[in-house]
This record gives C-alpha cells, structure tokens and sequence, in this order.
C-alpha cells in the first residue's frame, strides 16, 4: 500500500480540481459520504445513533458538516459543535456549512470551545473529530487542545477524519496533543502519520476511501511502500514443480564467538526455515561441537581460532574460497567486538562480491571505518542496524535517529550505496536509488535478544534465492514481523523467543502464499 504526506495528498486534490475538472465541493461530499458510510456499517448496526461533530475552521471541518447532514438525513440526531466564528468558515467548507440546519450547528470559539458542550459529548453514540486534517502545521494549543483532551477522556468512541487531529501527516509524531480514535476514515491514499508511531496508535481502524482522485495521479504520485499482508504477498516466489536443492541458493553465514553460539546457530537455523537450498555456517573452531549440536541442516565450516574462540585476519583466505559462487554471504551475528575481528569483517566487507548482509558486530566494525563502504565489491550489501547501531554508522545521537528515521535511512542508503533496513517498530527499508518503504508487521515481543540474528538469516536465504535485493529486504522484514505476530496470537507477546520466531518462518510464508482476497 502506498502512503504519501499531507503535502502530496493536498496537491492531489488541487489538481483534481484543476486538471481534471473534479469540483472540490464533489470532493467533499465523497469524503463525508465515505465517512458517514463508515460510521453506520461501525457504529449504526442497531439503527441511527446520536452523533456529535467537532469541526475546525478549514476543509477538515467541512467533511464534518458533510457528515453531519448526511447522518441527519439517515434519521441521526446531530449536533455540529464549531470551534472558530461563522465568519471564519469559507470556501466549500461554509457551502456545506451553510446546508446545515441553523438549529444544529453551535459557534464556540476560544475561550469556551468544546467545554460548555461536555454532556453533549458524554450523551453521544459517537463523536467525530472534524478539527484538523492534513491542514495541520504547528503544535496544537489552546482551545483545540482542550478540545482533544476533551474528546479523548469522554469514553465514546472517536471517528477520526482523515487523521486524527494532532497527528503530523507527515511523520505521525503527535504535535501537542492529538486525539485518539476508534476508527479513522482517510481519503484516496492512506498517509505516513497513519501507519508510523506514534501516529498508528492514535488511529484505531484505518478505512481508505475512494473519494473521486483519478487513478493514474494517485498511481504517479510520490510516495513510499507500507509492506503490508497484500503487498508481502506479492513478493513471495513460488517454487516450481521440479525445483531442487540447487535451485534456492547456498548462504555462507560468518558468525560465532565463545559466549554467542546461539547468535550464529539462529542465522544458520533461520537461513533454513527461510527456503535456502544449503546453509553453511563459517565460525571459530573452538565452537564447533557445539554448533553441530544446535544446528542439524546446515554444514558448519570451522576455522582456526588458535581455540581462542574468535576469529580473525588469518582465516581471510579460507573464508573468500568458501564465499566464491555462493548465493549471499551473511558476517555478523554473534562475531565479538574484538579488534582483530573488526579487521576481518572489513576485509570482508571490501572484497566479497557475492550479495552481503552485514548485522549485529559486523555493523560495529564498519562504524569504525565507514569509507569500507566506498570500495565495496558487492552490488547488493544490506545493513541491518537497530537504531543504537545506525546512530554509530551514521555519526549522530540515538535521539536524531528515531526523530528523522525515514531521512535517516535514506541519506545513509543513498550516500554509500546499500540496502539499510533500520530497525524498530515499523522498520525502515530504504534502497541505494531513493526507493523506501515501512514494514507493517511485528510487535513488541520481538524486543528481545536474538531476533536481529534471526532476521540476518531470513535475508541471507531470500537474497541466495535470487531475490531481488529491495524485495528481499521488504519481504524478509515483513516475515520476520509476522512470524513473531503468528508466535503473538498462539501464546502472546511475554516470554516470545527469537526460536519460537524462527521456528515460525515456514507458517509466515505458508501464510502468505495461502492467503485468499485482502
Ligand atoms: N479539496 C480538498 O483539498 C479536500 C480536502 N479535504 C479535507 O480537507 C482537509 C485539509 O483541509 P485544510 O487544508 O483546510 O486544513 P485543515 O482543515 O486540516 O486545518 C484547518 C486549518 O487549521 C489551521 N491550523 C493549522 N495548524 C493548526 C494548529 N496547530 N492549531 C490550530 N489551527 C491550525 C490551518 O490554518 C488550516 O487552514 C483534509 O484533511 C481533508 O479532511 C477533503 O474534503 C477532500 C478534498
Ligand atoms: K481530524
């Protein structure tokens, strides 16, 4: 699904009007329709209900009056509470202000606004956030936020108006105070802030309706991918009848140090449960018995550690034999910090040329010499940074990360030429051409140890399968997410292991590649 910002959404409409000759007043009627057909199939099940509509003064506050009288004509009875003075109402706004019943409507400016009207809120079926829209440019203060507290601490269920008021379209923080609602009914394309938190948050159901916006200026538009169940699908490779082993690629996994067998057990494991035709797994020597024991598919690789354990620059030979022909090469997971590991993971990262993933300490080693990146062989290296790793690699504080995490992603993906995947709730894929997307799976019991290695290895298969890198990156986030969604509703989120995600893969799939409609 695409979503676009509030900017792009408005000059859609403006050329609508303009180019298209759709009059803006249709425009409206459709998006109040849209929400008032909503509204009944949600909230009318038992017949009209009693309904209550706080509008802005601008066109967010016009489908609100759409709303109002089209509810009204169905047999509800509403009430039009307005925060701003009739004269500041214009263009189509106040010609469907102006429809409405004099009687219904209420002016309440600042200072009272919504205040005086509480057991108007307290006694309706539903009230309908009409404040602001995409409109919305600085922090909400005075009577718009009282307004919002307001709405959100009356216990009735909110139906937001294209997004909830509050939200930044854009970046879905929350500007002041927004409202939270039970259902948010947006227009021709869904919009950043409905689908990155803290923004999803406030959005409850999300409903995208069709508003009259020709097809080709929404398919033309500037936008960004949200990965969602319909758009996974579509990524998936079916397998053909008289696939073999050799057909699904062979991943070498890099990974292991004494205390972290675990981290390259599960990229290997995971790798498997991805579809990869053959997994080899390369870690230190000294770990090796253990790791036959943890892993049963794939072939281990033991190199010399001198049995400390770790690797270092000595294997560099052995390891580019081993990653000559192979379908991706995965170096990260469970590697250590060690200086003489370091060395090797930017060897590494500078001279295999088949597609790359580079995780966990591998990330940490190239935070200390960034410009490896410069002089790469490989055409595809995908990074897989949480955001503590990307304030490292990019130079910047933890903080300006998750405040600009889309710019982030993409100036890091552009300036050196890789697939980033930035980790998170709603992780960032961004490519090296500008392309970006956000992943809509997951939740929080994926905040644990080992998950990150677990998607290292379900990147490592896609890639070997020959998939294309960003649909690779796309699909594999998405996977990852709903493995752990499936492990969520089988036995909940406390005490979910990055195992159980794993062990999960092939359902994630099957899923996806059963999946009828949607
Ligand atoms: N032709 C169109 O442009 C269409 C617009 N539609 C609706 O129109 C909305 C956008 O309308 P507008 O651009 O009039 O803007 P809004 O109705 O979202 O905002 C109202 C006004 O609030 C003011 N404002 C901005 N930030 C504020 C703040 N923090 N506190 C108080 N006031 C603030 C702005 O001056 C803005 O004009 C969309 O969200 C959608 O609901 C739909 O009717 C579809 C067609
Ligand atoms: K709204």
């Amino acid at each position: 699904m695409k979503v676009v910002t509030g900017e792009v959404m408005q000059e859609m409409d403006r050329r609508t009007i303009r180019e298209y000759g759709v009059p803006g007043l249709v425009l409206m009627e459709n998006a109040g329709r849209g929400c008032a057909d909503a509204i009944k199939a949600t909230f009318g099940l038992q017949g009209p209900g009693k309904i209550l509509v706080v509008a802005g003064k601008g066109n967010n506050g016009g489908d609100g009056y759409v709303i109002a009288r089209l509810l009204r004509e169905e047999g509800w009875l509403v009430k039009t509470i307005v925060l701003a003075e009739r004269d500041e109402i214009t263009g189509d706004a106040r010609a469907n202000l102006d429809r409405l019943a004099p009687a219904a409507v209420v002016f309440s400016p600042a200072p009272s606004g919504l205040a005086p009207w509480h057991t108007d809120l307290e006694q309706a079926t539903v009230v309908v956030d009409a404040l602001l829209g995409t409109g919305l440019r600085s922090e909400v203060q005075g009577v718009y936020a009282e307004a919002i507290s307001l709405m959100n601490g009356c216990g009735k269920p909110v139906v937001a108006v294209d997004i909830p008021s509050g939200i930044d379209a854009a970046t879905g923080t929350v500007l002041g105070v927004a409202v939270k609602a039970a259902l948010t009914v947006t227009f021709a394309l869904a919009k950043r802030g409905h689908v990155l938190f803290p923004g999803v948050d406030h959005c409850g159901i999300l409903r995208v309706v069709d508003i009259g916006i020709p097809g080709e200026l929404a398919e033309g538009a500037p936008g960004i991918e949200y990965v969602d169940r319909r758009a996974a699908r579509l990524l998936v490779h079916r397998r053909e009848r008289n696939a073999h082993k050799g057909s699904f690629g062979h991943c070498l996994i890099i990974a292991g140090s004494t205390g972290k067998s675990g981290a390259a057990a599960m990229a290997a494991n995971s790798a498997v449960r991805s579809g990869a035709g053959l997994v080899t797994l390369a870690a230190p020597a000294a770990l090796n018995t253990v790791l036959e024991i943890k892993t049963t598919e794939a072939m281990t690789f033991p190199l010399d550690d001198g049995g400390r354990g770790l690797l270092d620059e000595t294997v560099l030979p052995l390891v580019m034999q081993a990653a000559a022909g192979k379908g991706s090469v995965a170096i990260g997971p469970g590697l250590s910090w060690a200086p003489e590991t370091a060395c090797l993971v930017r060897q590494l990262v500078s001279e295999i040329e088949a597609p790359l993933v580079v995780d966990a300490d591998g990330l940490n080693a190239l935070s200390e010499q960034i410009d490896v990146l410069k002089g790469k062989r490989s055409p595809v290296v995908v990074l897989t940074p949480h955001p503590g790793e990307m304030a490292r690699l990019a130079g910047l504080s933890t903080v300006e990360v998750e405040a600009n995490r889309l710019g982030v992603a993409r100036e890091f993906a552009a300036r050196y030429g890789v697939y980033l995947l930035l980790k998170g709730a709603r992780t960032v894929v961004a490519a090296p051409d500008g392309r970006i997307a956000i992943n809509g799976s997951g939740n929080p019991g994926m905040a644990s140890g080992g998950m990150g290695d677990v998607l290292t290895g379900v990147l490592s298969a896609l890639l070997g399968q020959g998939y294309e890198a960003f649909d690779a990156c796309c699909l594999g986030v998405f996977i990852h997410g709903h493995a752990a969604d499936i492990v969520a509703a089988e036995k909940g989120e406390i005490g979910m292991s990055a195992v159980d995600v794993q062990e999960h893969l092939p359902w994630a799939f099957n899923n996806l590649i059963m999946q009828t409609g949607e």
